[in-house]
Parts: structure tokens; C-alpha cells; sequence
């Protein structure tokens, strides 16, 4: 497998430059992603335009489309803001903390012939510089920001991009398919129309 030389990137933007040519390779190499976003040292005001927070839930930012193989957005939670128990719709998932902590609760998937309710596997939290992972082979998880006096700011990728998952009620294992969307792209806040359906959060 090719490999890219592993150099810490010294702004965001050198982040960016450095996962395009890392996914310019067909097969993604899970722990070369997670130490390159983990080895950037988050700095405000290299993403403080795109960190735009919402009252009432987590937003979506979008960064960069990644030339189509993995979209890059910076998710803004509020003190208390938490999203629902959910999957990533068969793509690599990475969260990087750049401000704040993050409780992350992983679940399996609900067993359909039990009809019973989803009981967490683990629980961790996410520290600022950090870079979790996790697909639908680990299994589910909600992530929040427990604090009622810090907001918190993470960067992720998803890796192929992806614009609906399925969530799922912790009492019944039932789930539903919701579609995601961007609070902003690009620093730019997304015309109302398209952000009236958001759903995990
Ligand atoms: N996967 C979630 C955020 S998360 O931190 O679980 C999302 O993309 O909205
Ligand atoms: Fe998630």
C-alpha cells in the first residue's frame, strides 16, 4: 500500500492539503488518518470562521469536499447539546476534539429478534487534540457535550461522504433514517430552506 510520509501539519489549512493526497489512494488507511488529524494542534483562529453555533442543537459545518472521496466538517456543540444514538451509513468516521471535551457512548446493534432495548458497551471522554473512530463494524454511538459551562468544537471526516444515517431509540432498538445537513458551507450559513430537516441532534 502507498504511503504518505507522516509530517505534523502546521495549520489547518496544511491538514486539508495533506488528506487530499492521503485519499488520493483507492484504500484508506485507518491509523495514517487518525495520527495525521490527531497530530494537528488545534489553533482558534485557524477554524473560528467556520465554528458557528446554533441555540438549541449541534450544527454541521462544512469544510472541504475532499475531491469527492470524504467531506471535512467542524461540528459546534452547545453546553448540553448531545446527538441521538446513531450509525455512519458504511463510512470511516474520525472526530477530532479542537475545543472541549466529548462523552462518546458506543452501543451494539439492537439484536431485531430481542424487541428490547440497547444497553451501552462503553463510555469515554474525548479530550481536546484527540482523534476517535468508529464505523458500523464497532457499532453505534451518541456523543455530548455533558458540561453546562463549555461549548465544545470537533472536526470530523467521513470518508466515503454521506447525507442520511439511521437513528435509534435506546428503549426500543427501533430506528428511522434522517437526513443531515449543514448548518454552514464554507463559512457561509446555508439558506433556510435546506436546513429544515435536521435530525440527529
Ligand atoms: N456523526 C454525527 C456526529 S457525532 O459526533 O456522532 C454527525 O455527523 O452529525
Ligand atoms: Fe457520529
Amino acid at each position: 500500500m502507498e504511503h504518505t510520509e507522516l509530517v505534523k501539519p502546521e495549520s489547518l489549512e496544511d491538514l486539508i492539503q495533506t488528506l487530499h493526497k492521503i485519499f488520493e489512494s483507492d484504500r484508506v488507511n485507518v491509523e495514517e488518518v487518525q495520527s495525521i488529524m490527531e497530530s494537528y494542534e488545534s489553533k482558534p483562529h485557524e477554524w473560528m470562521k467556520y465554528a458557528k453555533f446554533d441555540q438549541y442543537r449541534y450544527t454541521r459545518n462544512l469544510v472541504n469536499e475532499g475531491n469527492g472521496k470524504f467531506n471535512l466538517m467542524i461540528l459546534c456543540w452547545g453546553e448540553g447539546h448531545g446527538s441521538s444514538i446513531h450509525d455512519h451509513t458504511d463510512s470511516h468516521c474520525f472526530l477530532k476534539l479542537l475545543q472541549g471535551q466529548l462523552k462518546e457512548t458506543l452501543f451494539d446493534w439492537p439484536d431485531r429478534r430481542l424487541q428490547g432495548g440497547m444497553t451501552q458497551k462503553s463510555q469515554r471522554v474525548l479530550l481536546e487534540n484527540q482523534c476517535a473512530y468508529i464505523n458500523d463494524s464497532i457499532g453505534l454511538h451518541r456523543v455530548e457535550n455533558v458540561s453546562h459551562t463549555e461549548t465544545a468544537v470537533s472536526l470530523h471526516l467521513y470518508s466515503p461522504p454521506f447525507q442520511t444515517c439511521r437513528t435509534f431509540d435506546q428503549r426500543t432498538g427501533h430506528h428511522n433514517t434522517v437526513r443531515m445537513t449543514f448548518w454552514s458551507q464554507f463559512g457561509e450559513r446555508t439558506p433556510y430552506e435546506s436546513t429544515v430537516s435536521q435530525e440527529n441532534n
